[in-house]
């Protein structure tokens, strides 16, 4: 069996970078079990307007307190954080982005959510995707599965509580074309360019597979193909999702595996981010759709 920490040793990253993966990885057992006493919604909003979970706060709150303790990193910015946490005393310049808790409203339905980084070498966190030096994400399934990539493919990690160890799944990704999609917001919501991308997969005879988790609806697409869409809708243009810390750190993986993301123009991975919590509209998943998709945008 190859562990998490030999893999990334052995792709020739940074200790520190390796550490602070490791780190992350194994704050997903602690939230896991935070699952159980946290199955309330708060009264607060997060920065998005978004009634907050209680187990988003708590992850939120373990994650920087552990990362922000760890000494590696320099600036995080949180879904759940209205503005850039800075450490001082960092001793190195990596800046992360994160998601702590991604799918919160399925935390009382028990289907998969996950937590979302993204990892920069240096210059902070408002940076194009694109400058990504890592992203992984966790996916809280019947396993708990890490999935990172380090600029070298993508890898899958599966926990094992036995060992308390991560242990290589799958040491490669390469996203097939294939016929699943789903599709956020609500048809009378819709712009007319997505309806007719949505009439190009009916035509095609896509099939719908949505659970209203981003992290577990695009992990799906790395085995089976396909898109993961929430769009630009009539009255939100931008769409739901947060460029950085959902399109960005998934953009990277899964373009890692040969699959592409696309605000229906251009890659959200080459947009310099201008607020911390901006939103853009997202279509992520197998490359020859995403051409498609952008040329179905191109036509109206
Ligand atoms: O409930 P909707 O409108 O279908 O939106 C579901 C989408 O919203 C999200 O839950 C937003 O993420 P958060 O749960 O981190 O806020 C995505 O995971 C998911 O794809
Ligand atoms: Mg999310
Ligand atoms: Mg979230």
């Amino acid at each position: 069996m190859v562990y998490l920490q030999k893999y990334l040793e052995d792709c020739g990253c940074d200790p520190d970078l390796v550490q602070l993966i490791r780190l992350i990885s194994r704050q997903m057992e602690p939230i896991r079990k935070a699952f159980l006493d946290n199955q309330f919604y708060e009264h607060t909003l997060n920065a998005s307007g978004e009634v907050q979970a209680a187990l988003d706060k708590w992850a939120d709150a373990h994650l920087i307190k552990v990362i922000g303790e760890s000494g590696y990193v320099r600036e995080i910015a949180s879904e759940e954080q209205e503005d850039i946490i800075r450490f001082e005393n960092s001793r190195r310049e990596y800046a992360m982005v994160m998601d702590p808790l991604d799918g919160s409203s399925l935390i009382s339905t028990n289907l998969a959510v996950g937590t979302i980084v993204g990892i920069y070498e240096s210059g902070g966190v408002m940076q194009k995707g694109s400058n990504l030096k890592a992203a992984c994400y966790t996916l809280f399934g019947p396993l708990t599965v890490l999935v990172v990539s380090v600029g070298k493919g993508v890898q899958s990690f599966a926990w094992d509580p036995k060992s308390e160890h991560y242990y290589l799944l799958k040491k490669s990704f390469d996203i097939p074309e294939g016929k699943i999609y789903g599709s956020g917001g609500v048809y009378k919501d819709y712009i007319p360019a997505h309806e007719k991308v949505l009439s190009y997969f009916d035509e095609k005879g896509f099939k719908v597979r949505y659970s209203g988790s981003f992290v577990a609806d695009c992990h799906q697409l790395l085995v089976y193909g396909g898109i993961y869409t929430y769009p630009a809708l009539k009255k939100s243009p931008k769409g739901k999702l947060r460029l950085l810390f959902e399109a960005n750190p998934l953009g990277y993986i899964i373009t890692q595996a040969g699959g592409a993301i696309t605000d229906g123009y251009q890659s959200p991975l080459d947009i310099q981010p201008e607020k911390v919590h901006q939103r853009t509209p997202i279509y992520i998943g197998s490359a020859g759709i995403i051409k498609k998709i952008e040329e179905i945008y191109r036509e109206q």
